[in-house]
């Protein structure tokens, strides 16, 4: 053990813990709550190198961050969502559809900034370290930037809401993102008036938090019921 690399790795103080699952607990996806006014530079770099500091597979840190702030290229990223989400519309039958045509699902428009999250799956050479017998674990280290940055945010004051509603070639030629990259959200970000304390899918009834003990098996799989 190279023990000069090391440092203290106690458990939190109680305050400290608190916090982080205060932020853990509190954080929601946000759509409509967003407020117009601009995310000051430090607070957004923070956020940013909270996100860079998420575990890569071989540490290759195949993530860049589109900053859209130009309200022409995010009313043609939301023109995107638009003519996706109304084939999703379709895809649910009866009550179900009604209540999606109801929800809303973005804030493309109404958060100041829009953040396009990519992966470089070339970022570290052809051959990485964790990558080679699973290629998905670059878009999967990418993800955990994504939630780095949610929750970061929320203990900025920062709504953060993803956006999925996409065929990919489109939100593409919208930003001039090559072949090879992956792009793996469209995150929205802005100020935000209040946060629901629960999902607001759930609040809404279109489903509800699974029992954890329903979800944690000892030793074998179990299916459920
Ligand atoms: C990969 C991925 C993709 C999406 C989402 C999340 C994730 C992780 N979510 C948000 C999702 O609906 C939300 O996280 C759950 O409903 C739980 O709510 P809270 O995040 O706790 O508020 C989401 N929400 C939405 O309104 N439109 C969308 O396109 C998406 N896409």
């Amino acid at each position: 053990m190279q023990t000069e690399a090391l440092m203290e790795a106690g458990a939190f103080s109680d305050e400290e813990r608190a916090a982080v699952y205060r932020a853990i607990m509190t954080r929601r996806d946000v759509r409509d709550e967003f407020l117009p006014d601009e995310i000051e530079d430090e607070a957004l770099w923070r956020i940013l190198t909270a996100a860079h500091h998420a575990p890569s597979v071989g540490f290759m840190q195949p993530w860049n961050f589109i900053l859209v702030r130009d309200e022409a290229r995010k009313k043609q990223v939301w023109q995107a969502f638009a003519k996706a989400n109304d084939e999703a519309a379709s895809m649910f039958e009866g009550e179900k559809a009604a209540l999606y045509r109801s929800l809303k699902l973005e804030g493309i428009l109404k958060a100041p900034l829009g953040i396009c999250v990519t992966c470089d799956p070339d970022r570290a050479g052809p051959v990485v370290l964790g990558r080679t017998h699973n290629p998905r674990m670059d878009s999967y280290s990418t993800v955990c930037a994504i939630q780095n940055l949610w929750l970061a945010a929320r203990a900025e004051g920062i709504g953060v809401g993803w956006v999925s509603i996409f065929h990919e070639a489109d939100l593409r030629a919208v930003l001039g993102i090559p072949d090879r990259i992956e792009i793996v959200g469209w995150l929205c970000l802005g100020k935000v008036k209040a946060l629901y304390g629960e999902p607001e899918l759930q609040v809404k009834g279109w489903r509800k938090r699974l029992a954890l003990e329903e979800l944690v098996f000892e030793e074998r799989w179990k299916a459920p019921g």
